[in-house]
């Protein structure tokens, strides 16, 4: 069956046409709808791609039975509900370049517009008042001037290198940028926000919203700017306190502002700085809107949830690890390897232990480990819980939830393998560990709670744990003959000193109960356990 993608808000048709070309997707393009509307069909669809309009809430997730992933056309995903996202197992993708340069341009376009009353210019020309407007719009230079750039990513870096080219001297603020590359840019680097704002004539914002910068920009760090100063916001509404703006201005501190974001879109009509006609530039979220940016994010999103929904390939990701084609087929079979070791641990390990612990040894420590360690998790949990609802992306947050940690450790001594994943599961002084490695590229399981064996990871099993002694194999056999049970292969470990062995036996098909029941009387078995792996 195709995978159903729904596009909820306008990309280029580029990038719709990219997801309706691959056979197995089938995508639709419905746009404008109320949340009402969007919870009412959302079930139906395994991908979901968005830009800024579509309110992705915790309602919208949970009506999103089948919903994988969520693609959003451009970079900003405060229009997500990440927890939500994450709790429902769904991966959040954007596309961080595709909009970099439309929006440093724009965002450079409005600290020209503000310091040289373009809009208000424009406004009295437009109005006949074309020698009033000329004499009430003075304007200001940038030659010389002092920008404090807050978030020197990809935009706030684009930003710089055209403030640069204007001879303005650049102070930025990212708790990020190290020092090299700060001279690398050529910019002082502030360690606080409250450093580079002082003594700027210019500000300009490029981070994104979270709780820590949600009015970053406030009435004290205002004051802190020089007289006349701007405030330039291309970033997100929220980061700058916008009552406490309209008052700087008022007072005559601040010059002005160019603003594309606002607190609430649209602001309302009576919004205090809208009646500024000085030193103003607003734009209605325009930052990323460029022929070329919708068609880069449009093509890069598309790109993105087709090759997930019909690859698994992950790119981009917000709330998972990245995996491209090439390093998922490096990792596959060690990915395979701790699947089939997490679900075994479910299967054979402790009842609710305290912690899921897995140690890599050898050059595994220069793989992908968290992916891996997430694997061996979510295996675990879902062959534990048996619900269906645990997937890779919401699996550490259901291990929190249930009280078990998962704790990665990679350890340089020597094992007799020259790689060896151990998963170990820990309850108090309890412990139950399992082991595996490749063999050339097949991975194989080469440990249970200590015993050394040597089987395969996908299959059927019998695994016995019997007392040491003659003839208990030889009547498991005979059981398993008498059932007409073929065995595939067989691998058998003891611990002399404790008297104890261990057999895993691989069967042609899964055991029945009646069999098991079998098994479990035969005397001296102490533990038997059907596993299909
Ligand atoms: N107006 C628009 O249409 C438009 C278009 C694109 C992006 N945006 C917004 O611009 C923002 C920046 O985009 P980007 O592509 O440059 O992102 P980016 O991830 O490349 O850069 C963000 C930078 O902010 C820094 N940062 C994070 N927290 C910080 C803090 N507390 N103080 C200072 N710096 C901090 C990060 O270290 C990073 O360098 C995005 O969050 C997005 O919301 C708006
Ligand atoms: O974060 C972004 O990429 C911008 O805010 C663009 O948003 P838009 O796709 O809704 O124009």
């Amino acid at each position: 069956m195709a995978h159903r993608v729904l596009v909820s808000d306008p990309i280029s048709e580029i990038g719709v046409a990219l997801l309706n070309d691959h056979p197995d997707i089938e995508a639709d393009f419905n746009t404008g709808l109320s949340p009402e509307e969007l919870i009412a069909i959302i079930g139906d669809y395994e991908g979901l791609v968005v830009r800024s309009q579509t309110k992705v809430t915790p309602e919208v997730l949970a009506a999103a039975k089948s919903l994988k992933v969520i693609g959003r056309a451009g970079v900003g995903v405060d229009n997500i509900d990440k927890e939500a996202a994450n709790q429902h197992g769904v991966i959040v993708m954007n596309t961080p370049t595709g909009n970099t340069i439309s929006t440093a341009e724009h965002a450079f376009t409005l600290m020209l517009s503000a310091a040289r009353n373009i809009a208000p210019g424009h406004a009295s020309v437009l109005a006949g008042e074309f020698a009033a407007g000329r004499k009430a719009n003075q304007g200001i230079e940038l030659n010389g001037k002092r920008l404090a750039v807050i978030g020197m990513g990809r935009i706030g870096t684009e930003f710089v290198k055209r403030a640069q080219a204007f001879n303005m001297t650049v102070v930025a603020f990212d708790p990020y940028l190290t020092q090299s590359r700060a001279d690398e840019l050529k910019v002082e680097l502030a360690d606080t926000p409250d450093a580079a704002l002082t003594g700027a004539d210019v500000v300009t914002l490029h981070v994104p919203l979270t709780d820590d910068t949600k009015g970053i920009i406030n009435a004290e760090r205002l004051a802190l700017m020089n007289k006349g100063a701007l405030v330039v916001n291309c970033a997100r509404g929220g980061l700058v306190d916008e009552a406490a703006l309209k008052a700087a201005i008022d007072s005559g501190h601040i010059a002005g502002c160019g603003l594309d974001v606002f607190e609430n879109e649209p602001p309302a009509a009576d919004h205090p700085l809208l009646s500024l006609n000085k030193f103003v530039a607003f734009t209605p979220h325009l930052g990323a809107s460029t022929a070329e940016a919708q068609e880069n994010v449009g093509i890069q999103v598309a790109e993105q949830v087709r090759d997930f929904l019909a690859t698994g390939e992950i790119r981009n990701a917000i709330n998972m690890p990245s995996l491209d084609a090439a390093a998922r087929e490096a990792i596959g079979p060690y990915l395979d390897l701790s699947a089939s070791l997490g679900k075994l641990l479910a299967k054979l390990g402790l009842s609710n232990p305290d912690a899921l612990r897995v140690s890599y040894h050898g050059p595994f420590a220069k793989k992908d480990t968290a992916l891996i360690s997430r694997t061996v998790l979510t295996n675990f949990l879902e062959s534990s819980r048996c619900d269906g609802q645990v997937n890779i992306v919401n699996a550490p947050g259901i291990a929190a939830q249930m009280g078990l940690e998962l704790v990665e450790s990679t350890i340089n001594a020597q094992t007799e393998y020259n790689e060896l994943l151990v998963v170990e599961l820990r309850k108090g002084e309890e412990r139950f560990r399992l082991a595996g490695t490749l063999i050339g590229s097949s991975p194989r399981i080469v440990e249970i709670d200590r015993l050394y064996v040597d089987t395969n990871i996908r299959g059927h099993f019998l695994i016995v744990r019997n007392d040491d002694r003659p003839g208990i194999v030889g009547a498991v056999g005979t059981t398993l003959g008498n059932e007409k049970v073929n065995i595939a292969n067989l691998s058998l470990a003891r611990n002399k000193t404790q008297g104890n062995a261990l057999t895993v036996i691989e069967v042609d098909e899964p055991l029945s109960p009646e069999i098991m029941a079998q098994v479990r009387a035969i005397p001296g078995v102490t533990l038997g356990t059907g596993v299909s792996l």
